[in-house]
């Protein structure tokens, strides 16, 4: 065990099968302090196997896991304190006021958060005499972001944390957890949501059967696609229309990815200026980091 272990979680040759299934493929991961890294995959990819083997709540079959320096598979107490995992829906009695919850977490703990500091924190400074019930799921979501912060640990894992928000409070939520760096807290989250990706993540890994696909900043991934997105509205009367093969039409839309777009604009555009015609909605785009993840997962989903 070594306290100053200079990355939050280190992984090298992760390997976890069930049976006859793999579920962790020899995994390569490492998060730096201070770092917010979210794990991306399509269901069945690992993420949870993975973040469980992290937690301790899971053995490796093999292969070496450090976290803050600790092996979690030995579930020692410093570990345990240091860490803050966010459940979705934490057990909780309903009838349980917001502040008591957060301090009979807390002390469980050596250096708790005061109860009020954290609702500062999660933005519920106003709700600490309202009962667990009584708050709606965004705030209830809040709240277990609070009790997982209540530890005042250096490494958190929060586990689809916006899953089933509307659009605003979703929004908000990112808001939050944007102050975790703030706090300087290293963090693990697993989303399905790209945007959730883009907005809050230093580092984005795409797990896809057990193995890591892609790995960089939402920036990089979306760039490391040198191909570009061409399309248009579908023009009437397009029998000798100069497509590439792979180009489709979707609800009136004609689409391709290119890795050549000029070259494969020229005769469409000549193509329609023959004919004084336009090309309309014509718009070449980069892809998303939304594209990049479908395409790198793609396979992945048809067998899963
Ligand atoms: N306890 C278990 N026993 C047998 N198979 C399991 C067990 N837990 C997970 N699996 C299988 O291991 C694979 C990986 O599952 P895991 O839950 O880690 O994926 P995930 O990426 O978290 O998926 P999701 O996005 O759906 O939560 C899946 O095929 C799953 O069915």
């Amino acid at each position: 065990m070594t306290m100053d272990s200079l990355d939050a979680v280190r992984i090298r040759g992760l390997r976890k099968s069930y049976g006859e299934l793999t579920a962790l493929d020899g995994v390569d991961l490492t998060v730096g302090r201070g770092e917010v890294l979210a794990l991306l995959g399509p269901n069945g990819a690992g993420k949870t196997t993975m973040v469980e083997i992290l937690e301790g709540h899971r053995k490796a079959d093999s292969g070496q896991v450090s976290v803050l320096g600790y092996d979690p598979g030995k579930r020692e107490r410093g570990f345990r304190e240091r860490i803050g995992i966010v459940l979705q829906e934490a057990g909780l009695d309903p009838t349980i006021k917001v502040r008591e919850a957060i301090e009979l977490y807390g002390a469980a703990y050596p250096n708790a958060r005061p109860a009020q500091e954290l609702l500062e924190i999660v933005g519920l400074g106003d709700r600490g005499e309202y009962r667990a019930a009584d708050l709606s799921g965004g705030q209830r979501r809040r709240l277990d972001l609070a009790l997982g912060l209540v530890g005042d640990p250096d490494l958190i894992f929060l586990d689809e944390p916006t899953t089933g928000f509307d659009p605003a409070a979703r929004r908000q939520s990112w808001e939050t957890i944007a102050q975790l760096r703030t706090l300087g807290k290293s963090v693990l989250l697993t989303t399905h949501y790209m945007e959730e990706a883009q907005r809050l993540a230093d580092r984005v890994v795409v797990l896809a059967k057990g193995r890591i696909v892609a790995e960089g900043t939402p920036d990089e991934l979306a760039s490391n696609d040198a191909t570009s997105i061409v399309s248009f509205r579908e023009p009437a009367y397009h029998e000798t229309l100069p497509l590439p093969d792979c180009a489709s039409v979707e609800r009136g839309i004609v689409t391709f990815r290119t890795a050549t777009p000029t070259r494969d604009l020229a005769p469409l555009l000549e193509w329609a200026a023959g004919r004084g015609m336009e090309l309309e909605h014509l718009s070449v785009t980069r892809p998303t980091l939304e594209d990049v993840y479908l395409d790198l997962t793609a396979t992945e989903e048809v067998a899963a």
